[in-house]
């Protein structure tokens, strides 16, 4: 049985929340306990609105993994193939609709006016900024204190993205908490909460003085994007602790 099991690994950029616009490597992680990510089991799951394919072990960049070193490799190989080439590539698992102005994925820096790439190492050393992403699926079943030191090993700083319903191990470096309305929310502090937005089960107000530095509302994907778009921003104007996320990656066609 494989220590860990990825759906996909990629590099691209941060598209939501507090750190949007970073490059990172996303480490998806197989699984939820939410969700079994069939289909046909979405409307009685705990959480029904996941914009994400987590099943499996068949994406690209994704795969079995017999022990943290073995991970650890891997994610150091995507970093620096990615930070490299300087471009957003990969497979995106995200499902739902995306109504932006896509810019397409394959923005390749050499062709980009006034960047020169063979300029020196400080603007984009693959040893300096290394940054992934946990996500998934939810990270938490998966993601311990072996693959985190093996990590921070190689000079990652590491984030979560997490539905707060376990307990995370020590050593993780930016927790971002998602509350799902009907599951029980377990991580009550972070570096911020992201709550899709409108859940008729999760109010806002229920999260707003739990102990996270920034508060983020990310509009629901899916087929009542816009509406949700527009009372998402209604919200963080009245409620100024409150701002608004909005999925880049999406808008910019980038995985
Ligand atoms: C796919 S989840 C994986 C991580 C973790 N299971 C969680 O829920 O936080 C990644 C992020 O996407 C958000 N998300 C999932 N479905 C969404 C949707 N339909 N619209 C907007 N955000 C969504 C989640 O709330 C979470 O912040
Ligand atoms: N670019 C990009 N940013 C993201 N931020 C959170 C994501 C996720 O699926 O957890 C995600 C994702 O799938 N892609
Ligand atoms: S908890 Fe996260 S991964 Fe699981 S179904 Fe919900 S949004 Fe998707
Ligand atoms: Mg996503």
């Amino acid at each position: 049985m494989a220590r860990y099991q990825l759906k996909e690994a990629f590099y691209t950029l941060q598209g939501e929340g507090a750190r949007s616009g970073r490059a990172a490597v996303f480490c998806r992680f197989a699984g939820c306990n939410l969700w079994s990510g069939r289909e046909r089991d979405r409307a009685s799951a705990v959480c029904t609105f996941c914009d994400t394919d987590f099943r499996g072990t068949d994406g690209v960049g994704g795969g079995r993994f017999l022990s943290a070193e073995t991970l650890a490799d891997h994610l150091e190989e995507l970093w620096e193939a990615g930070a490299d080439s300087g471009s957003a590539s990969g497979s995106s698992s995200d499902s739902a609709s995306g109504s932006g102005v896509v810019v397409g994925s394959g923005l390749d820096s050499d062709s980009v006016p006034g960047f020169d790439s063979r300029s020196g190492a400080g603007s984009r050393s693959s040893t300096g900024y290394r940054y992934l992403v946990c996500t998934g699926g939810e990270p938490l079943l998966q993601l311990d204190s072996a693959a985190i030191e093996a990590l921070h090993r190689r000079g990652f700083e590491i984030a979560v993205e997490t539905n707060g319903t376990r307990p995370a191990p020590p050593g993780i470096d930016w927790v971002c908490v998602s509350p799902k309305g009907r599951a029980p929310l377990v991580l009550t502090s972070g570096d911020e909460l992201k709550l899709v937005f409108p859940q008729p089960e999760a109010p806002p107000e229920r999260y707003s003085g739990l102990a996270f530095d920034q508060f983020f509302l990310q509009p629901m994907d899916g087929p009542e994007l816009a509406a949700n778009t527009e009372q998402a921003l209604a919200y963080c104007r009245a409620y100024p602790q409150w701002r608004l996320s909005l999925q880049l990656h999406k808008l910019l066609g980038i995985p």
